[in-house]
């Protein structure tokens, strides 16, 4: 979170203080705007246990400024206004967030919601209604296989229900899929299950590596699944135990169904004699095929998926493939660069990938040229390196990256930054030792520092703090870059993000 300078204005009187909330919090902001919390029209006191709530936690500053002038603006990442609260009351987060106190009170709409695409399809809930006609709503945090689509249509069947898919399109990319492509491939199969689509701005929590929390937002599903009329709701990212929630639509197990041998479709099972089932692909199966898809560690089945999903998984994760940063840190001459430069012959010579080299030197050059080498100068520069390379490994390129990055609260920085795109991070420490680097002296730039001639010099008179979480370690006394780049390559392929072929 960042706080936004206050100001005065020109006519002397002061200027709203102004607050960007996190992109959870604006994805709340978004839900109350829209109606999506039912009833709930700003943000409330948090209270663990209670049915999902939108909360706000500003610094105790901004909260006592917000009482003060009886209105805080609440900023998009870009700095546009979105909603004014009115605050009426605030509340003690406790240990959880120290030096932040949370501001209740109603949202007022400033009259922009830049936030999402499909615009046209992001409607505002309805509110309460005396229709009595069944709605089955799926949330959808994943490309929705054709047995689960023959599922849902059969379910509906039952209930006489109306269908509608509701893409959870707010923060979080855990799958891989950011919010256009997840809608995309719900409008991909609207036909096919006679659904309408409304995407809603719940966020997908988890990180990279999968895991929705969905006991959570199993919760907030259902709740915002009502405020849209749902009736029952169902599909796999309610997989959850349906409990408890007094007000809140029942979780519909969805039938079984099995591959029909006669036909090659997916049928309701009870309607494929045992003969005909096929054996070899049980729904374990396609829920296996599903998460293997869905983390990217497999390229999607035609078999599993209607060919218009399979199409906007291709458009998307070109190949199917995963992108990943490679980050080496470690001291002036320790061999990050030339351990780099390694790495990036190695995947051109044996892979079709393509390969951006952000070495520290270049970097300094041409993206970091003002910046000096105080400790705030490198965590911006380290930042502004992973910010690029959270471009790249997000639409499935390879990043190379060989500053020194000495602070360790930094480089987790970046690992999230890359991570959050879905893409892949390995944390290399090139652990020479100084003795070795200050032995080597390329450049000269150590016996500089031991003269005192330039100053905060890593390893010298600047801090380097080692890592804890490298995912290889390579000490370039004793290794050759050949090893070290084999190494780092068997990590990166272990976990399914690149395909090597065979050295020649
Ligand atoms: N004070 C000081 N400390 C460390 N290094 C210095 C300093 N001044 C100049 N240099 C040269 O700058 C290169 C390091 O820049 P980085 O951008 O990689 O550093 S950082 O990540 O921002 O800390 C580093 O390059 P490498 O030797 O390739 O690591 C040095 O050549
Ligand atoms: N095993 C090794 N791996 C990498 N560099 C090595 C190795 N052994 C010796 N060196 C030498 O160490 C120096 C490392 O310099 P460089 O790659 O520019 O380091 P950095 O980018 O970390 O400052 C180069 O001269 C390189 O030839």
């Amino acid at each position: 979170m960042t706080m936004v300078a206050e100001g005065r204005d020109g006519t002397g009187g002061a200027t709203p203080p102004r607050w960007t909330p996190s992109a959870a919090e604006l994805d709340d902001v978004d839900m109350v705007l829209r109606g999506a919390y039912r009833g709930v029209n700003g943000f409330v006191a948090g209270s663990p246990g209670r049915e999902p709530a939108p909360t706000l936690l500003v610094p105790t500053d901004v909260a006592d400024r917000a009482r003060e002038a009886g209105r805080l603006l609440l900023l998009e990442e870009e700095g546009v206004p979105v909603a004014e609260l009115a605050p009426t009351a605030t509340w003690e987060p406790g240990d959880a967030a120290p030096g932040r106190r949370g501001l209740v009170g109603p949202l007022r709409d400033l009259g922009e919601h830049p936030r999402g695409s499909h615009a046209a399809l992001r409607v505002a809930a309805p509110g309460p209604s005396r229709d009595a006609a069944a709605v089955l709503g799926v949330p959808v945090d994943r490309p929705l296989p054709l047995p689960v689509l023959v599922a849902v249509r059969a379910a509906a069947d039952r209930l006489d229900a109306r269908v509608v898919l509701f893409p959870l399109t707010g923060h979080g990319r855990p799958h891989g899929l950011d919010g256009p492509a997840l809608v995309r491939t719900c409008l991909a199969v609207r036909d096919t299950v006679a659904a309408d689509v409304v995407p809603v701005a719940v966020p997908r929590r988890g990180g990279a590596d999968g895991g929705v929390d969905t006991s959570a937002d199993t919760d907030l599903v259902r709740h915002v699944a009502a405020a849209y009329g749902a009736t029952h709701v169902a599909g796999p990212a309610v997989s959850g135990d349906g409990r408890h929630g007094q007000d809140l639509p029942p979780v519909v197990d969805l039938p079984a169904v099995a591959l029909d041998l006669r036909t090659g479709l997916w049928a309701l099972e009870s309607d494929v004699p045992v003969a005909h089932r096929s054996t070899l692909l049980t729904p374990a199966d396609v829920d296996a095929h599903l998460t293997e898809v869905t983390d990217r560690r497999a390229a999607p089945s035609l078999d599993l998926f209607d060919v218009a999903i399979h199409r906007e998984l291709r458009r998307t994760r070109p190949g199917g493939r995963l992108g990943f940063a490679v980050l080496l840190t470690g001291l002036s001459g320790a061999g990050k660069s030339t351990i780099a430069r390694a790495l990036h012959d190695t995947v051109l010579e044996r892979s079709d990938r393509t390969v951006t080299l952000l070495d520290g030197d270049i970097v300094r050059r041409m993206l970091s040229s003002e910046l000096t080498f105080s400790r705030e100068h490198r965590a911006l520069n380290v930042r502004r390196i992973g910010f690029v390379a959270a471009q790249i490994t997000g639409h499935g390129g390879v990043a190379l990256c060989a500053p020194i990055a000495p602070y360790d609260d930094v480089r987790r920085e970046m690992r999230a930054m890359v991570e959050s795109t879905g893409a892949g991070f390995v944390l290399v420490h090139v652990a020479t030792p100084l003795e070795v680097c200050e032995e080597r002296d390329r450049k000269g730039l150590y016996a500089k520092a031991r003269a005192g001639i330039i100053p905060e010099f890593t390893g010298i008179s600047d801090p380097y703090e080692v890592p804890t979480d490298a995912d290889v370690v390579v000490d370039t006394a004793r290794a050759d870059p050949g090893a070290a780049v084999e190494e780092i390559l068997a990590v990166a392929a272990t976990r399914g993000w690149i395909e090597l072929d065979a050295p020649s």
